[in-house]
């Protein structure tokens, strides 16, 4: 039986606590994240948002087992960051969609089951399966570069989706795509969310992007890297994108921009 949706909020995924990130460099010490604390629920979308080298993507990189912290701890599915990989319990999407050029979209998408070990037949069943849900049908037999960049996207989201884990990892996917295909990959997102009830962790620059998506921002700032603010989003979780007009998105939206300026930096 599937999880209730209130049982599985209860249900925690990502446990942080008083974590740090000290880079040693050639310039001296790089505080990337100090002090982190944070908990976050099966079923979020939990947005990271805040200034260039806050540590937005190295903190993501620690719950992926790409970085080790210098202190604190981290739990990911209740075991640490490393057993969490070999588990692949998460998918990670990175901000380039980064797929194989000579594969075709769908062996891209199958690469992650080919190296489990999947048969042919699961495999294939699964990339239908994956296609479908971020709208890619048809595009099969198609080369990475006969797609356009947020469609390259999507297949590079179905690929993290392929071995179906519950959490997924996104290091700002839309960041270089541009402001109409940006506002649609989101509302697919969401639908994509709604219908399988993944946590998500999202990277994000952009503040409507973050208030759009998220149940909750977590805003950092930087030097050395730390959380400023976490905000519980009060919007339905059932949103299309007309909701930026209204008056509760624009208050969330101007708590999460206080949040930034605070921890920005015009010298940077
Ligand atoms: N491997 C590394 N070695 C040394 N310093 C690093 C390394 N990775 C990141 N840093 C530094 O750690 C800090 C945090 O970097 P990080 O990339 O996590 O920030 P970010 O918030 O994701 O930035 P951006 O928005 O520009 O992607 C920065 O000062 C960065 O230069």
């Amino acid at each position: 039986m599937q999880p209730q949706p209130a049982d599985n909020a209860a249900r925690s995924v990502i446990d942080i606590a008083k974590l740090s990130l000290t880079f040693e460099t050639g310039d001296g010490p790089v505080h990337a994240l100090s002090d982190i604390d944070l908990n976050i629920g099966a079923g979020e979308f939990v947005s990271f948002i805040g200034p260039s080298g806050c540590g937005k993507t190295t903190l993501l990189r620690v719950i992926a087992d790409l970085e080790a912290p210098t202190g604190g701890t981290i739990s990911v599915n209740g075991m640490s960051p490393h057993e969490a990989r070999l588990a692949r319990a998460y998918g990670y999407v990175f901000q380039a969609a980064a797929l194989y050029p000579w594969r075709t979209i769908a062996e891209n998408i199958a690469l992650p089951l080919e190296i489990m070990g999947h048969s042919r037949e699961e495999q294939a069943e699964r990339v239908r399966r994956n296609m479908e849900l971020v709208d890619l049908d048809g595009f099969e037999r198609k080369y990475p570069w006969q797609l356009s960049g947020g469609m390259q996207q999507r297949a590079s989201i179905a690929r993290a989706l392929s071995f179906d884990p519950d959490l997924l990892l996104m290091d700002e996917p839309f960041g270089a795509l541009d402001e109409i295909v940006r506002d649609h990959l989101n509302e697919q997102l969401l639908k994509l969310w709604a219908k399988t009830d993944k946590t998500v962790v999202f990277v994000t620059h952009s503040i409507p992007e973050a208030v759009f998506l998220s149940t909750r921002i977590v805003v950092l700032c930087p030097r050395p890297g730390r959380i400023y603010d976490i905000i519980d989003n009060p919007l339905p979780r059932d949103r299309g994108l007309d909701i930026r007009e209204t008056a509760e998105f624009l208050k969330v939206a101007h708590r999460v921009r206080e949040g930034l300026r605070a921890g920005h930096s015009y010298d940077d």
